[in-house]
């Protein structure tokens, strides 16, 4: 486990208790989707695994170490943990985008051309290289959110956390998204990420946690929590159409246990494709 939350809660000023005894466990090198409705706590969840919230009771847990608050303590685990929030324009604020990417590898310290280096890198990563120039208040929003990402992947993070990261995406942005975070991924990065899209969380996910009114309900591999829908039914979601076909498949002996069962659109049709020669 990279990170753990043991029993958090989080009480906003106001009174609204959004996290309520919550654990979940954060497993080294997969992707995990935080799955839940509207206002179940994803995004404060997140906010407490880089430290920018702080528990009312609970504990943060870093590489199995208790985090601490103090600003150097922050500042380690910031660079270890990055976060990127579902609206850019929270998150941009320089003139333009190559200096925007380029504000975290300076802020670390790091020489001019190794922090222009990872600019450029973290561009590309995210097919971005040709706005590298461009006023940020000038694009659009599919390429704001670009950039906020490319701005977090350039600090080179172990984790990075991506509250809704496809939300306002086209299908192209999104595949670039995911293909990018695939990237990632291959050279070790930890990504957890919130939806409310159960598609998605299957078609790209390997664990999955479900939220309820604070808490986890559930946590477990892809298939176990998002094929379980007694327990989906409790926020009101359903099993993917994939998945859903793939077990039926299995069912009717279809599909052998040892074959994948279909993650996507296009791998439905291809078993429907296999299954009707
Ligand atoms: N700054 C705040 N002050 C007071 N209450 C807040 C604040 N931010 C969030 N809340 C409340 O905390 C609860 C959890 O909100 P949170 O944004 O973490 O949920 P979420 O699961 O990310 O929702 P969504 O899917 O809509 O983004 C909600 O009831 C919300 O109204």
């Amino acid at each position: 486990m990279i990170l753990e939350a043991r029993s958090l809660v989080h009480a906003y000023a106001g009174g609204v208790e959004a996290l309520s005894d919550l654990c979940l466990t954060v497993p080294r090198g997969q992707r995990l989707a935080i799955l839940g409705p509207n206002g179940a706590g994803k995004t404060t969840l997140l906010m407490h695994l880089n430290g920018t919230l702080r528990p009312s009771a609970g504990q943060v847990l870093l590489d199995g170490q208790k985090v601490g608050y103090g600003r150097a303590d922050l500042n380690r685990w910031r660079r270890r943990v990055g976060l990127v929030l579902q609206e850019p324009d929270d998150q941009l604020f320089a003139a333009n985008v190559a200096e925007d990417v380029s504000f975290g590898p300076l802020n670390l310290g790091l020489p001019e051309a190794e922090a222009a280096q990872r600019v450029a890198e973290a561009l590309e990563s995210l097919r971005i290289s040709h706005l590298a120039d461009r006023p940020t208040h000038m694009l659009s929003f599919g390429q704001k959110k670009r950039v906020a990402i490319a701005g977090a992947v350039a600090m080179r993070p172990e984790v990075l956390l991506l509250d809704e990261p496809s939300a306002g995406l086209d299908a192209m942005g999104t595949a670039h998204l995911l293909a990018a975070l695939d990237r990632l991924q291959a050279m070790g990065t930890t990504l957890v990420f919130t939806t409310h899209d159960v598609d998605l969380a299957w078609a790209w996910s390997d664990a999955v946690a479900l939220f309820h009114q604070g808490r986890v309900i559930g946590q477990g591999t892809a298939e176990q929590i998002l094929g379980d829908a007694d327990t989906l039914a409790q926020v009101h979601l359903k099993p993917p159409f994939a998945l859903a076909l793939g077990l039926k498949a299995r069912q009717m002996g279809w599909l052998d246990f040892d074959q994948d069962l279909p993650r996507s659109r296009a791998d439905s049709l291809a078993l429907l494709d296999r299954l009707g020669r």
